[in-house]
């Protein structure tokens, strides 16, 4: 699979997941609708949305609930291998630093393809947040 290529059929299945996840978004405060989709090592497909809550900061970005579905069902630490992000915003929509951590806790280096309806950019995590802190730090 060729997830160092933006333009790669690699990311398909990822990329309509991801808008798959964008419909079921619950953003009724923002109105800033966010889907993700990340794939597990073993090569499953979990998507995510956001999800708000009239108690503001209670509200998930899309990134953390792809996550912690994909925890749920499983997935433990470098099995994380690749996520896309869509929105319909003119600007491509980059995971938060909240959401740049957890995803550092799951993969050393992630690619990150960045959608909207004209535009894909590919990222890596490594980039994203560089000097990452992990369960190495804790280790020493
Ligand atoms: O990468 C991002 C950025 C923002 N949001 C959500 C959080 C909030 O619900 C809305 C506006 O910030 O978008 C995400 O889900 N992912």
């Amino acid at each position: 699979m060729y997830f160092n290529d933006p333009q790669s059929h690699a990311w398909d299945a990822l990329v309509e997941a991801a808008w798959q996840g964008w419909e079921h978004a619950h953003a009724p405060y923002s109105k800033f609708h966010v889907g993700a989709a990340l794939l597990r090592a073993g090569g499953g497909i979990v998507a995510g949305c956001n999800v708000e809550n009239a108690a503001y900061p209670s509200s998930l970005c899309a990134e953390r609930t792809a996550i912690c579905a994909a925890v749920a069902q499983g997935m433990k630490p470098g099995e994380l291998s690749a996520l896309v992000v869509v929105t319909e915003a003119p600007t491509l929509t980059p995971p938060c630093g909240a959401c740049r951590q957890v995803l550092a806790e799951f993969a050393d280096d992630l690619p990150i393809l960045l959608v909207n309806r004209h535009h894909r950019t590919l990222h890596s995590l490594a980039d994203l947040l560089p000097h990452a802190f992990t369960v190495r730090n804790l280790n020493g």
